[in-house]
Parts: structure tokens; C-alpha cells; sequence
């Protein structure tokens, strides 16, 4: 960046972020904001401004994660260095209608689960421990609300519970079940069933098998009417609290309510073994890499190179845009990801000014933002060693502020390609007397490299972006 942002200009941007964020912009910045399948809004879609009612989360997060095998319970697992609770929380809390968000966690995890809160700067949480099972777990968040005395935790109108290891849950859907429970007492998300589901004998032979098509999979997130879904876990039984997996049978059972049932997108379903980690983790790469911003220095051969790379880059959606204030600014809102093509040695200030910006807007704060240096080397020489340390020096400082930084230099020299250059072949090469035809064969090979190495460069930068890998930052790639 040429010149640094003003503040003014910077608080614009962030709220232009908010904005985007609370709207259902088309490209929005929250893995869990943009999946494919939201994209097509149904046309019945109920509108934001219909909930005028309190509506707040109950997120429990107090189990210990036996199937998934690991010593951390799997909703304090990371993915980019920020837990999986983390993620679902944001979910939530990124919604103005919900007011507030209870995460039951157990009492050993409280202190973790607090400077989860701190850290990732998590506004509408309170923390309240859990119980020895899901129901009892979920029973502790509910009675949050039911103290009076606690001004902090105003019983709400509608309460959505909502499983901790579930990060994917679009605001769509949440106004649906939101909006269902208003009107039905009960309302829940479902799936269809991917395996039939069978009885089986105490001696494991098939004692019947359900007609596939008739049944559905419960999933989260479910909505209530705070006092029918309490009632029902007052009236409901020890047996119900120990061994029962649904909230929507109690409300039916203790309460009479029958559940409205919406069908939810495949992204909602639980992370339940160490295979969902790395599900989890696929997706929100995925959501993350869908744009970029490449961004030319002023060079005639860096908007060229830019223009080229654009078309290289047709899996994503990108702006190519003049290095300057306005629309680097401006441009920060729309992505997390951004290639600066320079063929100055050196971008150290423009990297630490976006940063800076970075930064202002707490734009890294919840996924890193990936920046790829692309530098444009006119000369064959390459990078010394200094250069190198100065830049994985750059990369390591800006790391600790989420943003991974990558470097790729792409050699173009007017010198003659390494094969054609060696001395023997000069030497033929002079003596040659058709120099038209000499010329043309090296300005094809020239060309053909040329080109070879702008594939590589389309292929090495949707990679970076795409991977996010925190180990390959700092390194310099040649092409
Ligand atoms: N005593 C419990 C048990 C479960 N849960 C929460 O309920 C959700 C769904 O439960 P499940 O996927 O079964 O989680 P775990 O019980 O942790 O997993 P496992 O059954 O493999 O041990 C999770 O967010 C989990 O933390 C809870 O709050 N309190
Ligand atoms: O999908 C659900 C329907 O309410 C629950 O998340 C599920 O039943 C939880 O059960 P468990 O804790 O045994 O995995």
C-alpha cells in the first residue's frame, strides 16, 4: 500500500464489514456464512425483521468426546488455531436477533472455556456448567435463564439449542426453526437417512428392518418456547435425563407439543469422529478460498503479470486492483486473501501496513488471511541469503497476527533460456548466419518458458491460498 488508510476510512470499512456480515450478502466472510446450498434461498424465506421477540442459544459442550479418541473433548479441538466451540459460537453471536448464547462446558473445562471467550472476543457468551449426560447438560443451560435474581440472563422468548461440535448452522435456518418455534411450541432440523435403519435380536439377527423412506435423521439445531421446553425437562424423568438423545420427545412427551420438522442442509451434521475434524476443516478452507484480491504495483509488467494471473485463477472469483489506500481499504472487506505482485525487491512496508489494517478492522482476528508476495525478478539473479531471512523474519512477525504470509518469485529475465544459453550452444548459435531464423527459435522457447512458468505461478497461488498451510509460510517458491 502506497499510503497508510485514515481511520476514518478504516472505521467505514468495518462497518461496511458488519453490515455484510448481519446481511445475506452473496460473498460472505464466515465459513458457516457461505455454503453452495444457501445460495439458493427459498423463495418463502421469512425476513430478519420478523423476530421482535428475544431469542437466545443454549450450546451444550460439556461431553467428553469418547468417539472421537483424543485426550481434548472434540469441541476444544482447533482448526486454524481457533477451537471448534469457537467457530459455532460465531454462528450464533454474529446474529443480532440472538441475544444471548449459554455454553455448558464441565466444570473442569471452565477456565479453558473463558480464556476461549477472551481470546476469540466472544461478546454474548456466559459459561454454565454441565451435567453427567447431554440432557442433563442442556437442563443446566436452560435453568440459566430461569434465575430471576440474574439480570445478566433475561429469560427469553424462544430458546435454539444447539450441539457445540455443529459449526455449520446458517442464519436461514436458524430464523426458520426460530420461527416455527414462535408459532409451534417445537421445531427442529432433520436429514434424510443415509443408512436404513434396523432392529436387531439380543442375539444379532435381523428382527425387522424401517421402511427408509418414512424416517429422518434428528439433527440440530431445534427451537423452543422457553417455558415449554423447560417444563418438559422438569417434568421429565431420571431415565429421560440418563438415557434420552431428544429434545423434541420431551417437549411431546411432558408437554403435548408436537415439533415442526425443516429440512437442513448435510453441513449441519455433528463432528463425531476424527474424520469430521478434518471434514470440518476441508469446509471452512473451502469457504475461505472462494476470492481473491490481487493487487499490482504500479509497473507496467506487474499489471500485466496481474491480468494474467486473474485469467489463470478462474476457480475463484478475483479483482485486480492498482496498489493504493482507496481500494486496498476497500477491498479488505470482500476477502481474505490477497496477492500483491510487485518487481520491486522489496514489499516488507506495504505487507506491515496491511497488517496494520488488518489489524484495525480485526480482520484476521477469527480466520487467517492469507497474503502471497508474487515478485516479478527481471533479472536471473536470485534471492540472497539476507533477502531470505528478512523475509521468513516478516512472515514469522505478521504469523502471530493470523496472517500467513507465502512468497513466489517468477523469473522474467530477457536472457536467453539456461538450455540455449550453455557456452557450447552459444558458440553454434553464433555461428549461425540465419540470425531471423536464430532469433525466432529463442523467442519461442523464451515464450514457451514464459508461459509454463505463469501456469505454475496459477497453480502454486490457488494451492497457498487454498491450503493455508502454517508451516509453509515465509518460504520463498521460485516458478
Ligand atoms: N454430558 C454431556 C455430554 C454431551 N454434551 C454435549 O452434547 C453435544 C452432542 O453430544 P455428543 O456428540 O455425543 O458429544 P460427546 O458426548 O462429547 O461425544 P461421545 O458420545 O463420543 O463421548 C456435544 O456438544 C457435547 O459436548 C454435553 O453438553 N454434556
Ligand atoms: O441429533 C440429535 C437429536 O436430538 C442429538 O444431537 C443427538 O441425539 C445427540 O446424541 P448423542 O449425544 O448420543 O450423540
Amino acid at each position: 500500500m502506497n499510503t497508510a488508510a485514515t481511520n476514518a476510512e478504516l472505521i467505514e470499512t468495518k462497518e461496511k464489514m458488519q453490515q455484510e456480515r448481519c446481511s445475506s450478502s452473496d460473498r460472505p466472510l464466515d465459513p458457516g456464512c457461505l455454503l453452495p446450498q444457501d445460495a439458493e434461498r427459498s423463495a418463502d424465506q421469512p425476513g430478519r425483521a420478523v423476530v421482535d421477540f428475544p431469542v437466545a442459544a443454549v450450546l451444550p459442550a460439556g461431553g467428553s468426546g469418547e468417539r472421537m479418541g483424543l485426550t481434548t473433548p472434540k469441541q476444544f479441538c482447533s482448526i486454524f488455531n481457533r477451537p471448534l466451540i469457537s467457530y459455532t459460537i460465531q454462528a450464533f453471536e454474529r446474529l443480532p436477533w440472538i441475544v444471548m448464547v449459554v455454553v455448558v462446558v464441565a466444570k473442569d473445562n471452565h477456565d479453558l472455556m473463558l480464556n476461549i471467550v477472551r481470546k476469540f472476543n466472544h461478546t454474548k457468551v456466559k459459561v454454565v456448567h454441565g451435567g453427567t449426560t447431554r440432557h442433563r447438560s442442556i437442563y443446566n443451560g436452560l435453568q440459566a435463564f430461569s434465575d430471576s435474581t440474574d439480570s445478566s440472563t433475561p429469560k427469553p422468548k424462544v430458546v435454539i439449542i444447539h450441539d457445540a461440535v455443529r459449526p455449520f448452522v446458517e442464519e436461514d435456518l436458524l430464523l426458520k426453526i426460530t420461527l416455527a418455534a414462535k408459532e409451534q411450541g417445537a421445531s427442529g432440523a432433520i436429514r434424510p437417512l443415509v443408512s436404513t435403519v434396523i432392529a436387531t435380536t439380543s442375539e444379532s439377527y435381523l428382527d425387522h428392518s424401517l421402511e427408509r423412506a418414512k424416517y429422518r435423521a434428528s439433527e440440530m439445531p431445534q427451537g423452543f418456547l422457553y417455558d415449554i421446553i423447560f417444563q418438559a425437562y422438569q417434568r421429565c424423568s431420571e431415565f429421560d435425563l440418563e438415557f434420552g438423545t431428544e429434545c423434541l420427545h420431551l417437549a411431546l412427551q411432558y408437554c403435548g407439543t408436537n415439533a415442526r420438522l425443516i429440512e437442513g442442509p448435510p453441513t449441519l451434521w455433528k463432528v463425531t469422529y476424527k474424520r469430521d475434524l478434518a471434514a470440518a476443516e476441508a469446509i471452512i478452507k473451502e469457504t475461505l478460498s472462494v476470492s481473491a484480491c490481487i493487487i499490482a504495483e504500479a509497473e507496467e509488467e506487474a499489471v500485466e503479470l496481474a491480468k494474467t494471473l486473474q485469467k489463470n485463477l478462474n476457480m475463484m472469483e478475483t479483482d485486480v486492483i492498482p496498489c493504493g489506500k482507496e481500494s486496498n481499504v476497500q477491498y479488505l472487506s470482500k476477502t481474505r486473501n490477497f496477492i500483491h505482485i510487485s518487481a520491486s525487491a522489496s514489499s516488507s512496508l506495504w505487507v506491515l501496513e496491511m497488517v496494520k489494517c488488518f489489524e484495525d478492522i480485526d480482520h484476521a482476528r477469527l480466520y487467517p488471511v492469507v497474503i502471497v508476495w508474487v515478485q516479478l525478478s527481471m533479472t536471473k539473479q536470485s534471492a540472497d541469503s539476507q533477502e531470505t531471512d528478512e523475509f521468513m523474519a516478516l512472515a514469522s512477525e505478521v504469523k502471530q497476527r493470523n496472517v500467513l504470509l507465502y512468497g513466489i518469485k517468477i523469473d522474467h529475465s530477457k536472457e536467453w533460456h539456461p538450455v540455449w544459453s550453455s557456452a557450447a550452444v552459444a558458440h553454434l548459435l553464433q555461428a549461425w548466419t540465419c540470425c531471423a531464423f536464430r532469433d525466432a527459435l529463442l523467442h519461442t522457447s523464451e515464450l514457451e518458458q514464459w508461459q509454463r512458468s505463469l501456469e505454475r505461478l496459477g497453480q502454486i497461488t490457488l494451492v497457498l491460498i487454498r491450503d493455508r498451510n502454517m508451516a509453509l509460510t515465509g518460504q520463498m517458491l521460485h516458478v
